[in-house]
């Protein structure tokens, strides 16, 4: 397996494509994620390689002439690894390895790498050593590239073939156990979720790095660690937390990312049932973020992935304090006003003053507009608090100040 300490902690170059679905400012903002992704898993990014093209090449990702660019500087500054935007395909991996000769990463890799690193409790690991093998097991063919079976014939398919054959047993049997350890881990966290009775359960739910941990400790004053990097959350948290006269329950959790892999939102399902058995999901936006709004689709996406998509949820912008946006001088008549433009007013008259949700505009770190915050998480948990215990069984009486 790959081993997560030694997987990069070196100079790495970056690379990405601008193609149509993709423009130039939003490739040169995946890069800006892919290489907070890769100082977050120990590396350097020192290069960016980029080309233009209608769609990465099938064979070798970036066309034959900007791979040999990309040899060119890796040779000559002796980098040991590339680290490529996208999923690569098998196939993909050995022809660039071929042409490179150093450690091919994708955006999965790393991200898987991440998590590997990340994770504490038996749960997170075992979640993340599945997603690992799944990853592994259709490139394992990559070790055998020298023996290039496209020339085939006698001796080629014997030793070759029954290794790998071996190989893949090996991690398909790895598989089976995960699966098997993971299964009885669900079962103790079903059980440890029942046993929490009928009170109403919150999850933070959002992009990574956005805050939701911030937002928990102040809630709830815990202790759940947060930090500037992607990821600092594996393992869920959950507290009991009052406002006035109810208690209730709030889980923070993994944070997503775009192309979050597959892998990855399939093992950690224990740790996603969390949020599908929520009430109510806080959706934690980091409105300073200038992607913000990718953002919100990508998590919409995971959400939708897990059937989350219909569950109540409250938008809860985060770090108002930290948000600035450009300026037309009074003069300038000919800069047209655009979304870098708008003020936080200007964007509370958009889509976010929709009837059909709540947005909610806070700083965990400055503790602005908590109260607000509180306010409106009380009253979307006393709906639901008063539909499950019809007595109106409230356990605390509300004190109105006097
Ligand atoms: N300026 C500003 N920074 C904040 C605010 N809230 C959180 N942060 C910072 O944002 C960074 C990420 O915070 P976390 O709470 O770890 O974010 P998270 O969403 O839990 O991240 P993951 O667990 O990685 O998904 C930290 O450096 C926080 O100090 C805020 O309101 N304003
Ligand atoms: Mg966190």
């Amino acid at each position: 397996m790959i081993d997560p300490k030694e997987a990069i902690s070196e100079k790495a170059v970056l690379i990405g494509v601008i193609t149509q679905q993709q423009d130039e400012t939003q490739s040169d903002e995946y890069l800006d994620e892919l290489e907070f992704l890769t100082s977050t898993a120990g590396g350097v990014a020192v290069k960016r390689f980029v080309q233009k093209m209608e769609k990465p090449n099938p064979k070798t990702f970036l066309g034959v002439g900007k791979l040999d660019e990309v040899r060119g500087y890796i040779e000559s500054n002796g980098i040991g690894t590339a680290i490529f935007d996208d999923e690569l395909s098998p196939a993909q991996i050995r022809n660039i390895e071929k042409v490179l000769d150093c450690k091919i990463l994708d955006r999965t890799n790393l991200i898987l790498d991440i998590f590997a690193q990340r994770a504490q409790s038996s749960s997170a690991r075992t979640q993340v050593e599945l997603a690992q093998c799944q990853y592994l097991l259709p490139r394992l063919t990559r070790l055998w590239t020298h023996l290039d079976k496209q020339k085939g014939g006698i001796g080629m398919r014997g030793p070759g073939e029954t290794e790998i054959e071996t190989d893949r047993r090996i991690i398909r049997d790895k598989i089976d156990v995960l699966k098997k350890k993971l299964l009885t881990i669900d079962k103790q966290m079903a059980v440890q979720r029942k046993n929490r009775g009928k009170m109403v359960r919150i999850a933070l739910v959002g992009y990574t790095n956005v805050g939701k941990s911030t937002l928990m400790n102040v809630i709830s004053k815990s202790d759940v660690f947060a930090e500037n990097k992607l990821f600092a959350t594996l393992d869920t948290t959950v507290r009991k937390v009052v406002i006035k006269n109810i208690p209730f329950l709030m889980t923070d959790t993994v944070g997503f990312i775009r192309k979050l892999p597959t892998q990855l939102v399939e093992s950690f399902k224990s740790t996603l049932d969390e949020v599908r058995e929520a009430d109510l999901l806080l959706h934690v936006i980091d409105i300073s973020h200038p992607n913000f709004e990718d953002h919100i689709a990508s998590v919409n996406s995971v959400l939708q992935d897990i059937k989350c998509a219909d569950k109540p949820t409250l938008m809860v912008f985060n770090k108002i304090d930290a948000f600035v946006h450009e300026t037309i001088k009074e003069d300038d008549l000919v800069t047209e006003k655009t979304k870098e433009h708008y003020t936080l007013q200007d964007w509370k008259k958009t889509w976010m003053n929709d009837k059909e949700q709540t947005s909610i505009f806070i700083s965990a770190l400055n503790k602005e507009n908590l109260e607000d915050f509180k306010e409106v998480v009380y009253e979307a948990v006393k709906t639901i608090h008063i539909q499950r215990f019809p007595y109106n069984d409230f356990l605390y009486n509300e004190y109105e100040g006097e």
